[in-house]
C-alpha cells in the first residue's frame, strides 16, 4: 500500500508545537516573535501565499508584519525597508517575496538581509554555513522535505538520493541536506544525459523543476519515496489546478510513499517558516544576554 504523505497533517502538528514553544518563548524573554514579509507587486499567486503566512503566523502566536510596495518600487526604497527591518527589534525574522521583478537586484536584497534575520536561508552566509555541516537558518521547503523524510524512513543513512533540480532555493540546499544525513546524492537538470535512468535507482527522489507532470512511472524505483516539490498551475478543461512535477497518478501503485500536490510540500514549507522564525528569535535573544 503507498502512503499518502499528508503535509497539511503535518503542517498542523509542527505549528502546534511551535506555538507551545513561542509561548514559553514569551513568558520567558516578555517578547513576541515577529516576521516581516515583504511582497513587492500584487502577483495573485503570491497574495495566496502571504495570505496563508499570515494565516499560519497567528495560529503560532507569532507577530506578522507585512509590507506591501507596489511593482514598480526602486531599489533604493527596497533597500531601505530591509535596512529598517534589520534594525528593529521586534522582527526577528525577514522575508521578501521571490522573484522579484526584473529591475531590481535579488542578490543584493538577499545580502542585505541580516543573516540573523533571514528566515528563508537565502544568505550566503547561511547557505555556506549549511554546505559546510554548520549550523545556520535552513531554507523553508528542504527543511520541509527533511522533515516528512524523516518521519516516513527514519535514518536516512545509505540511501540514494536523487534530487531533480539545481535551484539555489530547493535543489542545492536539499542536496546538502540529503548529504549531512547521510545519504548519497546525485543532482539532475536539464543538462543531464539519461536523467530517467539515474531517477530509477533513487530511493529518495526529490521533484523540484517546475516542470507539470514530468515524472513519470518508468521514472521511479518500486517501493521509491517520492517527494514532490512542484507547483504548477495548469489548465484543465479550462480551469485552473494545481499538478506538482510528479505524475501523481502513473506512480502511485509503484513508490511507497508520496506527497500530494497540493497538500504535500507546500503547507510543509509555510510551517517550517515559522519553525525558522522562532529560532532566529532565539538566536538573537540569547546571543544579546550573552
Ligand atoms: N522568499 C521566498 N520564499 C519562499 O519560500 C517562496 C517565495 N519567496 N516565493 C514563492 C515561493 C512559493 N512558495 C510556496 C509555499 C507554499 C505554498 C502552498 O502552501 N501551497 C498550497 C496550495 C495553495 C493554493 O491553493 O494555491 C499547497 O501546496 O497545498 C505555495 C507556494 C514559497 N515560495
Amino acid at each position: 500500500m503507498t502512503l499518502r504523505i499528508d503535509g497539511k497533517l503535518l503542517a498542523d502538528e509542527i505549528v502546534e508545537e511551535v506555538s507551545k514553544e513561542v509561548a514559553d518563548f514569551t513568558a520567558k524573554y516578555d517578547v513576541v516573535p515577529g516576521l516581516a514579509v515583504v511582497l513587492v507587486g500584487a502577483d495573485p499567486a503570491s497574495s495566496v501565499y502571504v495570505r496563508n503566512k499570515v494565516k499560519r503566523a497567528v495560529q503560532a502566536g507569532l507577530n506578522s508584519i507585512e509590507h506591501y510596495l507596489p511593482a514598480d518600487v526602486d531599489q533604493k526604497t527596497l533597500d531601505d525597508l530591509i535596512s529598517s527591518l534589520n534594525q528593529d527589534d521586534s522582527v526577528h525574522g525577514i522575508l521578501v517575496q521571490l522573484p522579484l521583478p526584473s529591475h531590481l537586484s535579488e542578490n543584493r536584497i538577499i545580502e542585505a538581509i541580516s543573516p540573523e534575520k533571514d528566515v528563508d536561508g537565502f544568505h550566503p552566509q547561511n547557505v555556506g554555513k549549511l554546505s559546510t555541516g554548520q549550523q545556520s537558518l535552513i531554507p523553508c521547503t528542504p527543511l520541509g522535505c527533511m522533515i516528512m523524510l524523516e518521519r516516513q524512513l527514519g535514518d536516512l543513512s545509505g540511501k540514494k538520493a536523487v534530487v531533480v533540480g539545481r535551484s539555489n532555493i530547493v535543489g542545492k540546499p536539499m542536496a546538502s541536506l540529503l548529504l549531512k544525513a547521510n545519504c548519497t546524492v546525485t543532482i539532475v537538470h536539464s543538462r543531464t544525459k539519461d536523467i530517467e535512468a539515474t531517477c530509477a535507482e533513487a530511493d529518495i527522489l526529490i521533484a523540484a523543476v517546475g516542470q507539470p507532470k514530468l515524472i513519470t512511472e518508468s521514472w521511479v524505483k518500486p517501493g521509491a519515496v517520492v517527494i514532490d516539490v512542484g507547483i504548477n498551475a495548469i489548465e484543465v478543461d479550462g480551469k485552473r489546478t494545481l499538478v506538482g512535477d510528479v505524475d501523481y497518478d502513473s506512480v502511485l501503485s509503484k513508490v511507497s510513499a508520496i506527497t500530494p500536490v497540493p497538500g504535500g510540500v507546500g503547507p510543509m514549507t509555510i510551517a517550517c517558516l515559522m519553525k525558522n522564525t522562532l529560532t532566529a528569535a532565539q538566536h538573537q535573544l540569547s546571543a544579546s544576554l550573552d
